[in-house]
């Protein structure tokens, strides 16, 4: 990827595309397209065709997509599964159709099997049934592996896949129903605070464990596979560390210090048990995270006392 190719970064606005377009400022690429979902609904082909076809990218980074975390995936179950397939389906397709280079296509850690051996294997993909809570976006995300493996298959493209580990940092969607868990708990807690509250009400039993990708690192990764990795096969990317999300409550309540009581609604649902990826050929491939969780958790709660303005994203 030179300096000066095209770069379309589908998804600039969010969490993901907005780290992804820092890292590649940060190294001195400026040829960077940009499209937010009010100037092109990508889940209409004819006009992302429109799109690929005047502005010609070289590289897209695929970082657009309907997210959220187990109540939102849980509810807006049809939006996620359409939303995502339209989407990837028409990027990939104006990627083959109009030349790009290199796509990457960014999946996420809901493909493996529920119950698959942790840490997840890239191979443990359709080995088992998957989370019910968010299976629609799972099945989503997987038809868009499976369709940057065929185009590659059958006409030689250079689409790869990864797949993040759950994500946290600046830019998130703090939503109180339905941002995913770490925004979450940052929100609840900094308002518990500010209110005077006596006790924060975390979701499910605490006990399953999850691993948490600070955003920038995990756009430093992407444009370093970019830059270096051009096969087929998955590459998972994420710390290899997870906690328990009573651990994560307890850290979240020291980050924003906080001095109530934490109490657990079992009613709410706890999802998969565990999700930790093996990232041992992310690390053979020369990339581990620099940004531990207790200073990335400081630093998206100091971003979410400067930019925050309630009400948040919401959908
Ligand atoms: N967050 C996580 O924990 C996590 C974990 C694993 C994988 N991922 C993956 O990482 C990628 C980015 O996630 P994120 O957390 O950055 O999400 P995000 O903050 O919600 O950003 C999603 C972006 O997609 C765009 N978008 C949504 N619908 C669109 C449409 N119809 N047309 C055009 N653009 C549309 C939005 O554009 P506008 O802002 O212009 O509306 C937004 O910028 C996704 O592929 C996601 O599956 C995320
Ligand atoms: C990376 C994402 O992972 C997502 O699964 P997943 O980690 O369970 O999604 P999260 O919403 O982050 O939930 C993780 C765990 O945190 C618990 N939790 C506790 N309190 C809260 C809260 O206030 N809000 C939220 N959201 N959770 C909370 C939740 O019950 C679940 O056990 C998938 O649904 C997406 O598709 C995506 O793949």
């Amino acid at each position: 990827m030179k300096l000066n190719d095209k770069i379309y970064v589908a998804g600039h606005r969010g969490m993901v595309g907005g780290a992804i377009c820092r890292r590649l400022d940060a190294l001195g690429y400026t040829n960077i397209v940009t499209r937010s979902s009010s100037e092109l609904d990508l889940r209409n082909q004819a006009a992302v065709n429109e799109f690929f076809e005047t502005e010609r990218p070289a590289y897209v980074f695929l970082a657009a997509a309907k997210v959220g975390g187990i109540h939102a995936n849980n509810t807006y179950r049809a939006e996620f599964i359409y939303d995502n397939l339209m989407m990837e389906a028409n990027i990939i397709y104006a990627a083959w159709k109009y030349g790009v280079t290199k796509l990457m296509f960014l999946g996420s850690s809901c493909i493996y099997p529920r119950l698959a051996a942790q840490p997840l294997r890239e191979d443990s993909l359709l080995t088992g049934p998957l989370e019910a809570t968010n299976e629609p976006y799972a099945i989503a995300k997987i038809a868009g592996i499976k369709m940057c493996e065929s185009f590659r298959d059958q006409y030689g493209c250079n689409f790869i896949s990864v797949m993040p580990t759950n994500l946290y940092g600046i830019g998130d969607n703090y939503h109180p129903e339905n941002s995913h868990v770490l925004p979450a708990l940052i929100r609840k807690f900094h308002e518990a605070k500010a209110e005077g509250k006596p006790s924060v009400t975390v979701w499910g039993t605490g006990t399953p464990k999850r691993e948490f990708l600070y955003a920038d690192d995990l756009a430093d990764a992407c444009v370093f596979l970019m830059m270096h990795y051009d096969e087929k096969e998955l590459v998972n990317i994420g710390t290899g560390e997870d906690l328990s999300i009573k651990e994560l409550a307890e850290l979240v309540k020291e980050v924003t210090h906080y001095e109530g009581e934490i109490v657990f609604d079992s009613s709410k649902p706890d999802g998969t048990p565990r999700k930790l990826m093996d990232v041992s050929k992310l690390h053979s491939l020369g990339w581990k995270h620099t940004t531990n969780l207790p200073k990335g958790v400081a630093l998206a709660y100091a971003h979410f006392l400067k930019k925050a303005h309630f009400p948040l994203a919401t959908f």
